[in-house]
């Protein structure tokens, strides 16, 4: 088993019967709906709330019962990856352009878990570049404004046309050196008419399961404030 098979499957096992479940998006995530897939063929009952279209996909393919985030008073749990987690488990996210859903959901649940290999692990975060949700309109506008927080940035593009987000948006991928405060930047970030949402999720994750360089788990909880 590979290192993102471990550790997405490792989260199932905080899913029990009768939830609600944000299920996140990923290569990560993937292995924890695989086997949510077959805990509820063996006679699971959970309600999933999807955060992008490909796993409301997968989701449907797999037969895990699905409502939207309108349709439900509380999620349980949500479960989901990450492209960066630092010590204070602090996140960068967006890698697939899901970011918005994802901390729409992430917010809304009980506990948030997020599964990660190792190599998502970093001192400080900005070595991935951070995805910026905006809407198309005024994005060059936009996109100059952001530069002017000394961060590089790249319209997503995908076959020469901008990348487009489930909610219809672009993406604007961002190298800051490094992100020293991160929560003062996803709210400076988030100022920025046109922005939606960024890929900074600070303070939310509860708890990251990772694999040590033996291939045992590690599951990191954040300290309650
Ligand atoms: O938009 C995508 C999500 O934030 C993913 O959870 C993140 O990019 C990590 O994905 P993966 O598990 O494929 O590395």
């Amino acid at each position: 088993m590979n290192e993102k098979n471990i550790v997405g499957e490792l989260a199932a096992d905080f899913v029990k019967d009768g939830m609600v479940v944000g299920l996140g998006t990923g290569s990560t995530v993937y292995f924890t709906l695989m086997k949510l897939g077959a805990l509820v063929e063996a006679g699971l009952s959970i309600q999933g709330i999807p955060t992008s279209v490909q796993t409301a996909e997968l989701a449907k393919k797999l037969q895990i019962p699905l409502a939207s985030m309108d349709e439900v008073k509380k999620i349980d749990i949500a479960i989901d990856g990450a492209d960066e987690f630092d010590s204070n488990l602090n996140l960068i996210k967006g890698g697939g352009g899901a970011l918005v859903r994802e901390k729409i959901v992430a917010k809304a649940a009980e506990k948030f878990i997020v599964v990660a290999d190792p190599s998502k692990m970093v001192k400080t975060l900005g070595a991935f570049p951070l995805p910026v949700e905006v809407v198309p309109f005024g994005a060059v506008q936009t996109e100059n404004y952001i530069r002017e927080l000394q961060g590089k940035t790249k319209l997503r593009q995908t076959n020469g046309m901008p990348f487009q987000t489930d909610n219809g948006n672009f993406i604007i991928d961002c190298s800051f050196p490094s992100i020293i405060k991160p929560q003062e930047l996803e709210s400076i970030l988030n100022n920025i008419p046109g922005v939606v949402d960024n890929g900074l999720f600070v303070g939310m994750a509860d708890m990251v399961i990772t694999i040590d360089p033996g291939h045992k788990p590690v599951l990191l909880e954040r300290e309650k404030q």
